[in-house]
């Protein structure tokens, strides 16, 4: 953006000083214009003086139509011209005794004063201005003129004064007459052509100077800067394609994005590849917020490379809040298999373990054991003793158990005890360890309590969880049967 914005800028600024450049020359070129009609009224208003004095006078007249064409290069025809519009002396000798009527001729032996003419067709076709001073006797009797012929398409002074404007750069000159006809131009073959459909030439004619930016009769979008000559009505444009002037700006641009396109292509390649850095943390934590409940999930957290501050800030952040996650969703799991009363697995726990360890195949005992007589605990010493024993019967089967068992309370005064890798042997031997336990150890109602144990090995993963358990409940059942406070196998 700034590139461009310094772009227009420098451009503005450009076509700015080059329409100022253009305008003051113009304006130079008036000023000296100015001074050339002023130069030769002077010199004509002499030669009028003398030739007032001696009109009769032909050689004179001769002498003096010589020195008007070879002093200076100003006129390409000098003459003299009698009131009567015949010419009595010209440095082109078949003029002379010619009458004129051309417009030019007109002009000046109609208005009698100095006069700088419109652009007219004179003898032999040629498109001439002519410069004139009228010449009167010591009585101001008007005798005619004497005049400086300016022949506009052929090689005259408005090319030495004007010098050789058409420059390399495209710059260009031109001179229009107060009816906006070219009588200077590079191309002579447009000289005497209207162009009052040029808006510069119209600011002319409304005797206006400046410069402005406009597009020629041409169609060539030019900077042209223009001024008024006052003796004649002239004016001067001074102009220059706007195409070539911004030509090496616009050179200069396009080199300098050609040579920053490598750079740029680079800069981009580069920063694709940080920003891959950058997303890439970002995006392998944003694809792990869907499994932060995973049991991995901290780990597969801890893996993500955090390189930078916020990708580090934001990955501790996540592993702080998946860390607290997963401690509640243990705690929560904890709570769902635990029995609140005594501390034990409950009977989900119980089943979740039951099938866990079936289909592993791998060999384990149940025993359940059941309180004998426990509602006349509760009738005997009320509900809370009755619950303080519960709580007691679990701290004996904790004190007994390996650590490897598992224990739970599946329901009212209802235990199991899990007994992995044991064959039904060795359930029954701890099982009988744990009743023998529990029958000589005083409870909370301050007398032993008795329990009676039903036990069962699993058979393999033919035997469904029920079918285990209902053997053990039936081996309880006949423990309870035949006296209580005993074990027997299912
Ligand atoms: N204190 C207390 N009592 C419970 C709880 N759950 C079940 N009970 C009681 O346990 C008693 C079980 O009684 P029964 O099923 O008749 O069995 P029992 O009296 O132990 O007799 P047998 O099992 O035949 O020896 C009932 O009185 C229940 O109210 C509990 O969480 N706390």
């Amino acid at each position: 953006n700034s590139f461009l914005a310094s772009y227009h800028t420098q451009r503005d600024q450009l076509m700015g000083q080059t329409l100022e450049t253009n305008r003051a020359y113009a304006a130079k070129l008036a000023d000296v214009t100015e001074g050339f009609f002023v130069a030769t009224q002077d010199q004509l208003a002499y030669s009028a003086e003398i030739l007032a004095a001696g009109f009769a006078d032909q050689p004179l007249m001769d002498n003096e139509v010589r020195r008007l064409t070879q002093q200076s290069d100003t006129f390409n025809t000098a003459l003299v011209v009698r009131a009567d519009g015949v010419v009595m002396a010209s440095s082109a000798n078949y003029l002379v005794g010619q009458q004129l009527t051309s417009a030019g001729a007109r002009e000046a032996l109609h208005n009698k004063l100095p006069a700088i003419s419109h652009p007219y067709l004179g003898v032999n076709d040629r498109l001439v201005v002519m410069i004139s001073h009228p010449i009167y006797d010591s009585k101001r009797r008007y005798l005619g003129y004497v005049g400086g012929a300016i022949h506009l398409r052929s090689r005259n002074i408005l090319h030495t004064l004007l010098g050789v404007h058409h420059y390399r750069d495209g710059s260009s000159l031109y001179v229009v007459d107060a009816d906006g006809t070219l009588i200077y131009h590079e191309d002579q073959g447009r000289v005497g052509e209207d162009v009052t459909a040029n808006t510069v030439v119209q600011a002319l004619l409304r005797s206006e100077q400046g410069a402005e930016r406009l597009t020629n009769l041409r169609g060539v979008d030019m900077l042209a800067g223009y001024a008024r000559v006052p003796a004649s009505s002239w004016g001067i444009v001074a102009q220059r394609p706007t195409e070539v002037t911004l030509r090496d700006l616009d050179t200069l641009v396009w080199s300098t994005i050609r040579n920053a396109i490598p750079l740029m292509i680079l800069s981009l390649l580069l920063l694709a590849w940080l920003s891959k850095f950058i997303v890439r943390p970002l995006r392998d934590l944003a694809n792990m917020a869907p499994e932060l409940d995973a049991a991995d999930a901290p780990e597969r957290l801890e893996k993500v490379g955090g390189w930078y501050y916020e990708a580090d800030r934001l990955k501790r952040g996540l592993l702080t809040g998946v860390t607290l996650l997963h401690q509640k969703l243990g705690r929560l799991n904890q709570e769902n298999v635990t029995d609140p009363l005594t501390g034990l697995t409950n009977r989900r726990g119980l089943e979740q373990t039951l099938d866990s360890w079936r289909q592993q195949g791998a060999p384990f005992a149940v025993a359940i054991l059941d309180v004998d007589h426990f509602k006349r605990v509760n009738d005997t010493y009320g509900h809370d003793i009755g619950d303080e024993v519960l709580r007691f019967l679990a701290r004996q089967m904790r004190e007994s158990a390996r650590v490897s068992d598992l224990l739970c309370r599946s329901g009212g005064e209802e235990f199991v005890l899990l007994l992995p890798g044991a064959g039904l042997e060795e359930a029954l031997g701890a099982a009988q360890r744990l009743c023998d336990r529990i029958a000589c150890t005083i409870s909370p109602t301050g007398e032993a309590i008795t329990v009676s144990v039903g036990v069962a090995d699993h058979r393999g993963h033919d035997e469904t969880v029920e079918a285990l358990l209902k053997r053990a409940d039936q081996a309880l059942y006949g423990a309870k049967r035949t006296g209580r406070n005993r074990v027997l196998a299912g």
